[in-house]
C-alpha cells in the first residue's frame, strides 16, 4: 500500500486585522513506509490536524510537497480515507448507506459495492445495524460506521484525526482494539499506511509501529520513539515494562512541550 513522504512541508495562515500570519507547521520531512502505523502526539495547537489537512487535500501547504505512494498531493481523493473527531457521517443515510457512499461516487457495480460493505459491516462490529439511522447509534458505533466508510474505498492510507477523542474511555479503549484488529486483518503487503493523531499517550504507543511528537506551535517533528511490541496486541501490553518505559519518554518529551504551548 502507499507510502507517504514528505518534505519540506511548512503551512502559514495569513493573520486577521493586526495580527501578523500564524506559523502553523515549520518546515517537516516526514517518510512512513507502505503499512506502517504511525501515531503522531503534540500539544494543542501545534499543528497536527493542519499537517493532516495537507496530506488529505483538504489544505494545501505554503511551500513543499507531499507525495503518496511516488505522486504529489494536490487535492483530496479516495485512495485517503479520513475519520475525524466530530461525528461525520450522513444523517440522511442510513448504516450501510454511509458506507456505499464512496463505493457509489466511484460507479462500483452495485453488486460488488454492496459485497465490500458487507465485508467492512462485519469487521467492525455493525452486523444488524446495517438499517439504521446514525441518530439511532452511540458515538462507539457512528465512529465504527465512519471508519467502514473510509476502508470501504480501499485507501492506500488511513488519516485519523482523534478519531476516539469524543468517545469514553471504556468504549475508546474497545474501538483501539478494533481498529487493530480491522488493520491487521490484512496481510503484511497490502496493510494500510495509517496516520493516527492524538492526545492520549496510551492510545499513541498501543497502536503505532512508530510514534511522533511534534514540537510547540510552529510544529515541526521533534522526536520520534519506535514501539518494539509485536502484533497482533491486545489490552494486556499496557501493562508491560516495554509499554511503561514507552510512556514514560514520551511523557517527557510531550510534558516540555505542552509546557511551551501554555507560556506560549
Ligand atoms: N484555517 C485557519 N486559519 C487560521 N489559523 C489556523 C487555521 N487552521 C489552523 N490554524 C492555526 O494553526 C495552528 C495549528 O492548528 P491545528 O489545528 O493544526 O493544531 P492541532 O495540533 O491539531 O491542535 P489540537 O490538538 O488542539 O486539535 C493553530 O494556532 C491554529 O489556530
Amino acid at each position: 500500500m502507499g507510502g507517504l513522504s514528505i518534505r519540506g512541508l511548512t503551512r502559514s495562515f495569513p493573520g486577521q486585522g493586526a495580527a501578523g500570519p500564524t506559523l502553523a507547521l515549520q518546515p517537516t520531512d516526514l517518510d512512513v513506509a507502505p503499512g506502517e502505523f504511525v501515531s503522531i502526539l503534540g500539544p494543542s495547537g501545534c499543528g497536527k490536524s493542519t499537517l493532516l489537512r495537507i496530506v488529505a487535500g483538504l489544505d494545501r501547504g505554503t511551500a513543499g510537497t507531499v507525495r503518496l505512494a511516488g505522486r504529489q498531493v494536490t487535492g483530496p481523493g479516495p485512495e485517503r480515507g479520513m475519520v475525524f473527531q466530530s461525528y461525520t457521517l450522513f444523517p440522511w443515510l442510513t448504516v450501510e448507506q454511509n458506507i456505499l457512499f464512496g463505493l457509489r461516487e466511484r460507479k462500483v457495480p452495485a453488486e460488488e459495492a454492496r459485497a465490500i460493505a458487507t465485508k467492512y459491516i462485519a469487521r467492525t462490529g455493525l452486523k444488524g445495524f446495517e438499517n439504521h439511522w446514525p441518530r439511532q447509534l452511540s458515538g462507539g458505533m457512528q465512529q465504527r460506521t465512519a471508519l467502514a466508510r473510509a476502508l470501504a474505498n480501499d485507501p492506500a492510507i488511513l488519516l485519523l484525526d482523534e478519531p476516539f477523542g469524543a468517545l469514553d474511555h471504556q468504549t475508546r479503549e474497545l474501538m483501539q482494539e478494533l481498529l487493530l484488529e480491522v488493520w491487521g486483518a490484512d496481510t503484511p503487503e497490502t496493510r494500510k499506511t495509517v496516520l493516527f493523531v492524538t492526545h492520549d499517550i496510551d492510545e499513541a504507543i498501543f497502536l503505532a509501529n512508530r510514534v511522533l511528537v511534534m514540537s510547540a506551535r510552529p510544529g515541526r517533528v521533534k522526536a520520534e520513539v519506535e514501539v518494539p511490541l509485536p502484533y497482533p496486541r491486545d489490552w494486556t501490553v499496557k501493562t508491560t515494562v516495554v509499554f511503561a518505559e514507552l510512556k514514560a519518554r514520551l511523557m517527557a518529551e510531550i510534558r516540555e512541550e505542552v509546557r511551551k504551548a501554555a507560556l506560549a
